[in-house]
């Protein structure tokens, strides 16, 4: 293989020596080596993204009518508070169903009161270990994630890669919340997730966008493309999928939005329109998907509470 050195690559990319030294020492070029005090840069690496240049890019089909998610919001938001019984009841439902469809979705077996039952604390003879603790964690997670809405925490990588830990806990302490180090492919989707030396980038322009480029969007457009956009990237080597939905529901629930559940028997149609989004960038039949789940958590909750 040819190399060059941190010179040649400054010119070549137009990056400064001094920010190409650090982008090898923490790892973001591929295949660099240091031989003595100098670095030797493979001559085909890929230009590492820098997340502080601005981030344009064009999404599709993010305009759609809210109309209908705005105004159920309105009547549930005149309930609040929520009368206590009927909060705690409509949450224990919530992390049951939630528990159960995100964790079936990524092949957990159990069923939904098999799930109720280990969130009781009661062991499913047939059931392996990873299982219940699937499903433990999940809860924790559901549980963390209130607490970051309580607390008006923001989105930020520390959060996520706290939300991760918190689902690979006990079961893989070592990937828990590290960024993956191999490349993946995700069974069954058209999208390749990105080479693992960029997700460190990829995920900062994540947050720098959420924040800067997002922010005068509709929430359910914020929480859809968070969702899309995290798991197109894949971060971590296992819990994605579970992690992705719970950042999604942060974001809904952030700005007062019921939380939804994407349904295993729907799983179909949901790998579907995030192909579709990972692959053309229209965000509108995962956007509309959203949107109904949310109508109908909306009326679930109006139903216990009118
Ligand atoms: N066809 C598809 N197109 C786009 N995204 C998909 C597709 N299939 C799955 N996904 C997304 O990737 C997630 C699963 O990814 P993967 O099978 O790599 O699991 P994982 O990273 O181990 O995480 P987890 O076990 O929580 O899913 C799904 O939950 C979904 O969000």
């Amino acid at each position: 293989m040819d190399y060059i050195s941190i010179k040649e690559a400054s010119e070549k990319w137009g990056i400064s020596d001094s920010r190409i030294r650090l982008l090898c020492r923490e790892g973001r070029i591929e295949g660099a080596m240091k031989i003595g005090r100098n670095w030797a840069i493979p001559l085909d690496a890929v230009k590492p993204i820098d997340g502080r240049e601005s981030i344009n890019k064009e999404y599709l089909g993010l305009k759609y009518d809210f109309s209908i998610i705005d105004s159920l919001k309105k009547r549930i938001d005149k309930y609040r508070p929520f009368p206590k019984q009927l909060a705690d009841s409509l949450h224990e439902k919530l992390v049951v169903e939630w528990t159960y469809n995100s964790n079936a979705i990524e092949g957990n077996t159990l069923t939904m009161s098999e799930t109720k039952v280990v969130l009781e604390g009661i062991t499913v003879g047939g059931k392996t270990m990873i299982e219940h603790l699937e499903t433990i964690n999940h809860r924790d997670a559901i549980l963390f994630i209130e607490d970051l809405v309580s607390n008006k925490e923001p989105i930020s990588e520390w959060n996520i890669k706290n939300i991760h830990s918190l689902i690979l806990k006990e079961i893989d302490n070592k990937n828990a919340e590290k960024y993956r180090t191999e490349n993946v492919v995700i069974s069954g989707a058209k999208h390749i997730p990105p080479k693992h030396y960029g997700i460190t980038d990829l995920m900062q322009e994540l947050i720098e966008e959420y924040n800067n480029n997002w922010k005068d969007y509709h929430p359910v457009v914020r929480a859809t493309l968070l969702h899309g956009e995290f798991v197109k990237i894949h971060p971590f080597i296992d819990g994605n999928g579970r992690t992705s939905r719970l950042l999604l529901n942060f974001e809904l629930m952030r700005n007062g939005y019921t939380p939804i559940i994407i349904k295993n028997e729907n799983r179909a149609k949901y790998y579907e329109v995030l192909d579709i989004a990972h692959t053309t960038m229209n965000y509108e039949p995962f956007i509309k998907l959203v949107t109904e789940l949310v109508i109908e958590s909306e009326k679930l909750w109006l139903s216990v509470l009118d």
